[in-house]
């Protein structure tokens, strides 16, 4: 370790922009600090990713038994006080068990609100921490409207420890957030309207393929306004009403998931000369700020990549080998995979539809509602887009269906690794398996 600083590197924030690296490179032997200002493991256990799914198994379930209806009997439904304790239960003890994580490889962890002070230090419970390099790693929080009455909305953190349903939910936007809860919310009983700023939804997915999740929510009674402008959220005693253009809707709760923004204020950016916008931190192709000795991690910094939780990770491990002298090289991602946890899922990796055309790939489109697979639990929809460069190589694909997440993540392999023809014919799955399935189209 450098004697001149406190740490090799001080990490700001304990979200995966900053553990998944930090863990191997402290196993490597340096010296590491990292301040937390609230849960360890930031938003995706706690208050994203993990807690979600944790909320949406028996969403799945409850779907798959309406696909099934008539061979499955009985009715179904979802307590979610039991659901939320369950989440709680396999959600609450993540971050202890993070914390003992980073303690078993002898990283130092603050908890308290670091700030720069320079380009080597950092200040926290009025005390300051040197290192050679410091990243910052501080990711997003929820966006809140400016408009009368926003105090009266709740973010996606309020939802995911929601005690009680409400009857009525409204929510503004529909991007990831306002998708995934629809979906959750609705199945647990509540009459969820969404307000959707534009006439499309998820506008970064294959809109025929949204278009298909957006009709089977509304089939189950999810109501989607288009062109919705919010003006005001009022209270009437326990009523809420929410006004958007010239119209209200009466509701009991609103959630407001217009986005997230990033965590760049009174960290000491501007004192230390770090470059940032409303997109995050401006870093180049190896995540270095404007500042030599200073990094950004994860949802935080800017890049073309999707704020996602695989993206924190591989920023951080590629920070772990840049620090430990593996590589010099210039960030390089591989193929990163997305998804929307509906049902039907909405998943993808690499060049859209759009992007194929104009470039004259091959675009290959699949309705998979006939195959035999598909049909063993009713799967509706069920659609798949391929799309090939001109060496028949996979460059893009993406799928709507209950299995899209499986689909699209085992088809990664033959993308990132460029696989030719050939050698996808050598790939074995397991028979009969939705890898498969989806490999037979390949
Ligand atoms: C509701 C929701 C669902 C999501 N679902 C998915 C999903 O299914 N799949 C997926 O891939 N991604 C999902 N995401 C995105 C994913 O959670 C993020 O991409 C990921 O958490 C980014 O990690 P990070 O370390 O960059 O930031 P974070 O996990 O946000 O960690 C940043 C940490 O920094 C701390 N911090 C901030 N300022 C300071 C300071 N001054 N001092 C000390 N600490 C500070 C914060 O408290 C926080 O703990 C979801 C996000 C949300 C909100
Ligand atoms: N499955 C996943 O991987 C997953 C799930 C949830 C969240 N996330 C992450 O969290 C991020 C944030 O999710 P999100 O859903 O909040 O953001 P988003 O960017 O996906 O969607 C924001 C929505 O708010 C709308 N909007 C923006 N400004 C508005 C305004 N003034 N009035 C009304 N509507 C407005 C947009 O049109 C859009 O529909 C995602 O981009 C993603 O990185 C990922």
């Amino acid at each position: 370790m450098s004697k001149q600083y406190d740490y090799d590197v001080l990490y700001l924030g304990a979200g995966h922009g900053t553990f998944d690296g930090a863990i191997p490179l402290a196993s490597k032997g340096y010296h590491l600090g990292v301040i937390e200002a609230d849960k360890i493991g930031g938003t995706c256990p706690n208050w994203g990713c993990n807690a979600k799914i944790a909320l949406d198994a028996p969403v799945r379930t409850l779907h798959e038994k309406q696909r099934l209806n008539g061979i499955l009997n009985g009715d179904l439904s979802i307590d979610w006080y039991k659901n939320m304790q369950h989440k709680h239960k396999i959600i609450d003890g993540l971050p202890n068990a993070i914390e003992g994580l980073l303690k078993h490889f002898k990283i130092d962890v603050i908890k308290g609100r670091g700030s720069l002070v320079d380009g080597h230090t950092v200040e926290v419970n009025g005390k300051t921490k040197s290192a050679k390099n410091i990243v910052i790693a501080t990711g997003l929080h929820s966006n809140h409207l400016d408009i009368p009455g926003s105090d009266l909305a709740h973010d996606s953190k309020d939802f995911l420890a929601l005690d009680h349903m409400p009857k009525n939910l409204t929510i503004i936007g529909s991007g990831y957030i306002s998708i995934e809860f629809a979906d959750i919310a609705n199945a647990s009983g509540a009459n969820v309207t969404v307000l959707m700023h534009h006439d499309k939804a998820l506008r970064q997915f294959y809109q025929p393929y949204v278009e298909k999740t957006l009709d089977a929510l509304s089939q189950r009674g999810v109501k989607f306004i288009k062109n919705a402008t919010p003006k005001s959220f009022e209270k009437d005693g326990s009523q809420l009403t929410v006004k958007y253009n010239d119209d209200k809707v009466k509701t009991d709760w609103i959630l407001d998931a217009t986005g997230r923004n990033p965590n760049v204020k009174n960290i000491g950016l501007d004192k230390v000369g770090v470059k940032y916008d409303a997109n995050g931190i401006k870093v180049d192709d190896h995540l270095r700020t404007s500042v030599d000795s200073i990094y950004a991690s994860g949802d935080v910094a800017d890049t073309d990549e999707p704020k996602l939780t695989p993206t924190a990770q591989f920023q951080s491990k590629y920070l772990m080998h840049l620090f430990s002298g593996d590589t010099k090289d210039a960030i390089d991602y591989p193929v990163i995979p997305t998804v929307v946890f509906s049902s039907p899922r909405l998943a993808k990796f690499g060049v859209s539809v759009d992007e194929a055309k104009q470039k004259g790939y091959k675009v290959v489109s699949k309705n998979l509602t006939g195959d035999w697979y598909r049909q063993i639990d009713k799967e509706q929809p069920a659609h798949l887009t391929l799309i090939f460069d001109q060496d028949k190589h996979l460059v893009g694909a993406t799928e709507v269906s209950d299995k899209a997440d499986d689909t699209i993540d085992s088809l990664l392999p033959a993308a990132e690794y460029k696989l030719s023809p050939a050698q996808v014919e050598r790939m074995i799955y397991l028979f009969p398996s939705i890898a498969s399935d989806v490999w037979a189209n390949l």
